[in-house]
């Protein structure tokens, strides 16, 4: 392959990062839609065939395990050439493979297992619960909180003086517990395997050596969001012989809140020293308008790095920005438009609706049902999280693995055959008397059960078995539908009443089709189910994106695009969230993940809000996002309620049936002449509210239409 060849179709800023000399450490600030993913794909391109450096010389670093296929899949077609000696994952595959690689050195065994935060979070329960800690006191989650964010800045319970400090005291047992419970059982959290790893090849020279020489190219991905540990990793491996070649995007880090350190970029400066930058502001995804907005919200955060998007694509439409009375009329106007999008050719899939919190999506699903619109919750819950899909596994790891405990405790019972608490408690304390797996000692405790508890410990146990033998000779994916039939899971989802739109039964297909297109790695240290398992604890955000409306998190929507983007509840306490406010820091961030949401858009982004929504239980009065006010209004299309307040919308619509307390009698209602004394004369349009928090909406024939709270007005009703 020669030189042209691959920097063709890169622009001058591209090319440059490619070929950049090969002796140096480079940082790519890398702006939204500037084609990072080709920069990187073509660096390590370059790398190979015009510096000559080994295939299994390059260590490559995604976010996602999505990214690293697709870099794979493109590095393939590009070389032409095997690549599966190249190391190319997330920091928590890479970390894993490690592990499997050198486990005696990292104190554990060949068959330790992956935690996933549910079965984390069950195991903190119980120990909590075993040692008398008081949850009401000390919430689970919080606790499980602790932990991690410990972990994930390379601290341990050793480590940890909690001086006088209640609260960090109790934190503390319940880590040193679940450490002692961890490694005493073979069990790996998420953020076990970045700190396990780390400190496997810390406390190992040869290793660390050895990965050094090996590593002569490092290349990580979206650099802004990495934490304490994964920085360390990085840092560790390189010798100073190596060279690294980070791409990050200051302006996207939205991770904060689970540990990434937006100020590890800036820390490549002197860790890496000498490192050149190169800027890629050209963008290849959005229109002017919608770039010119981004830029200028952005631009209200401080110590940025610097970075300005632009386009040759023209300037396109306007942002539509749509005020709504309520979120009913919000979710209303939403879906007519994609309805309308639709009905002029687009694809559903075209469209995505953004939201700040997963909460939000119900409403908006509920019209999309209405409407008829076909829809699909994209990373609500990740893939794997999904209880159906982790059940499924948990027939797949204990079939693999009689004495992976944590999957005997999930599907033990399920679908439910009669296997109850007490028969369970008697397992666990007979295996953890006589150091044994749950599975063995179920065999052995089932002669001691009552006949009713024996015949169904009985009938599970053969199960497995049964299915054990019947698959050993069975492909990935034959393994997977064979069992997804036998142990009964397809029949009890496809008979589940409460998944009215039988997408769990869908997503178990989904699973047999992953399974399907797994790609072992030949030289992995894991066998194939194994290494599918990790693969899948590790992260499945691969779900298939069909003709469906796309809903998610902005935070979900983290490189993705779509053509026409809908980024709704654009509200203050609402995005930005309330926790936000008094914490600048916190607020940058959630300015930043506003970017990153109008960033998605390909043609067409509409912001709305709501003036009232309800929430915990009542109806708030809501104020405009500020967000929406640091974008410049030339970009900006308002559009006006759909309705306007008519007495017939007035008694349509519910939500402005309730909660009414005309001042007296016959005084307020819609069209009733008012008189305010700056205002001058003026008619009702509209009110809501109740006592002295009524607010009228009143139409006045010198100053247009305002709202007031009449305790305030001094109304006078003419
Ligand atoms: N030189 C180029 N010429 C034409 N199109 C390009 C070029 N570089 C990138 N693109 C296209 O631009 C789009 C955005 O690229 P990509 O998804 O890699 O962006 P990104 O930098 O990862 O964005 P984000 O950070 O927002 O996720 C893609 O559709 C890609 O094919």
């Amino acid at each position: 392959m020669n030189l042209s060849e691959i920097t063709n179709g890169l622009n001058d800023k591209q090319c440059q990062s490619v070929t950049l000399n090969n002796e140096k450490n480079v940082l790519i600030l890398a702006g939204a839609g500037s084609g990072k993913t080709r920069v990187l794909t073509h660096r390590i391109v370059y790398l190979i065939t015009q510096k000559d450096i080994r295939i299994d010389a390059i260590l490559a670093v995604t976010f996602t395990n999505k990214a690293a296929a697709a870099i794979r899949e493109k590095l393939s077609i590009l070389l032409r050439r095997p690549i599966q000696s190249m190391w190319v994952g997330t920091f928590h595959g890479l970390a894993h493979r490690l592990l499997r690689a050198h486990y005696e050195k990292a104190r554990l065994t060949s068959g330790f297992q992956i935690l996933d935060a549910q079965d984390q979070f069950r195991i903190i329960k119980r120990l909590m619960k075993e040692n008398n800690i008081d949850e009401s006191k000390f919430p689970i989650r919080k606790v499980q909180w602790f932990i991690n964010n410990q972990k994930d800045e390379g601290i341990r319970a050793q480590d940890i003086d909690p001086g006088y400090n209640y609260f960090i005291k109790n934190n503390l047992e319940v880590f040193e517990l679940y450490e002692a419970h961890c490694q005493t059982n073979d069990l790996i959290d998420f953020a076990e395997l970045l700190i396990r790893s780390y400190e496997l090849l810390k406390n190992n020279t040869d290793l660390l050596n050895h990965y050094q020489a090996r590593f002569e190219h490092i290349l990580v991905d979206e650099f802004q969001d990495t934490n304490t540990v994964q920085y360390k990793w990085i840092k560790l491996l390189f010798s100073g012989n190596n060279r690294v070649f980070c791409v990050g995007d200051d302006d996207q880090s939205i991770y904060g809140w689970r540990g990434a350190k937006i100020e590890n970029i800036t820390k490549l400066y002197t860790d890496f020293f000498p490192i050149e930058t190169i800027h890629l502001e050209q963008n290849y995804r959005s229109t002017g308008n919608i770039l010119n907005a981004s830029n200028a919200l952005i631009a209200h955060n401080t110590n940025r790095m610097g970075k300005s998007l632009w386009t040759d694509a023209g300037n396109g439409e306007l942002i539509d920005v749509y005020k709504a009375r309520t979120e009913t009329d919000e979710a209303d106007y939403v879906i007519s438009s994609i309805q309308k999008l639709i009905t002029d050719d687009a694809s559903p899939s075209d469209c995505a609706i953004l939201y700040r919190s997963n909460a939000q999506s119900r409403i908006f699903e509920e019209a999309l049902i209405k409407y008829n619109i076909p829809y699909i919750i994209y990373g609500g819950l990740r893939f794997l999280e999904r209880a159906e899909i982790k059940n499924a596994l948990g027939y797949l790891r204990l079939i693999e693995n009689s004495a992976d405990n944590v999957a005997f405790e999930r599907v033990v019972n399920f679908p439910t055959r009669g296997i109850g608490n007490t028969t369970v408690e008697k397992i666990r304390t007979f295996a953890q008397d006589n150091h044994t797996s749950l599975f063995q000692a179920a065999i052995q405790i089932s002669s001691t059960l009552p006949t009713r508890s024996a015949n169904a410990l009985n009938g599970f146990i053969k199960l497995i078995e049964q299915m054990t033998d019947n698959t050993k000779y069975l492909g990935l994916s034959e393994k997977v539908a064979n069992l997804l039939n036998t142990s009964g899971l397809m029949v009890h989802y496809s008979n589940d009443k409460t998944d009215k739109a039988g997408s769990k039964k869908e997503n178990l297909e989904e699973l047999i089709t992953a399974a399907q297109q797994y790609n072992h790695e030949q030289d992995s240290e894991m066998n194939e189910v194994v290494g599918f398992i990790s693969l899948a604890s590790l992260d499945f955000s691969g779900d298939t994106i069909n003709q469906n409306v796309q809903l998610m998190t902005i935070h979900s929507a983290k490189g993705l695009e779509f053509p026409y983007v809908f980024l709704v509840g654009m509200e203050e306490d609402l995005f930005p969230s309330r926790q936000s406010k008094d914490e600048p820091h916190l607020m940058d961030e959630e300015r930043r993940l506003c970017y990153v949401g109008m960033t998605r858009v390909m043609k067409k982004l509409s912001l709305s809000y709501a003036i009232k929504r309800f929430l915990h239980g009542e109806f708030l009065h809501a104020y405009p996002s500020r967000f929406l006010d640091e974008i410049p209004s030339r970009y900006l299309n308002k559009i006006k309620a759909k309705f306007s307040a008519t007495i017939q919308n007035y008694n349509a619509d519910n939500t402005f049936n309730q909660n009414i307390t005309p001042k007296s009698d016959g005084q307020l209602f819609i069209g009733a002449p008012v008189k305010h004394a700056k205002f001058g004369l003026g008619t009702v349009l509209n009110f809501e509210g109740q006592d002295d928090s009524v607010r009228i909406q009143i139409k006045f024939k010198q100053v247009g239409t305002k709202w007031l709270i009449s305790s305030y007005a001094n109304l006078e009703f003419v």
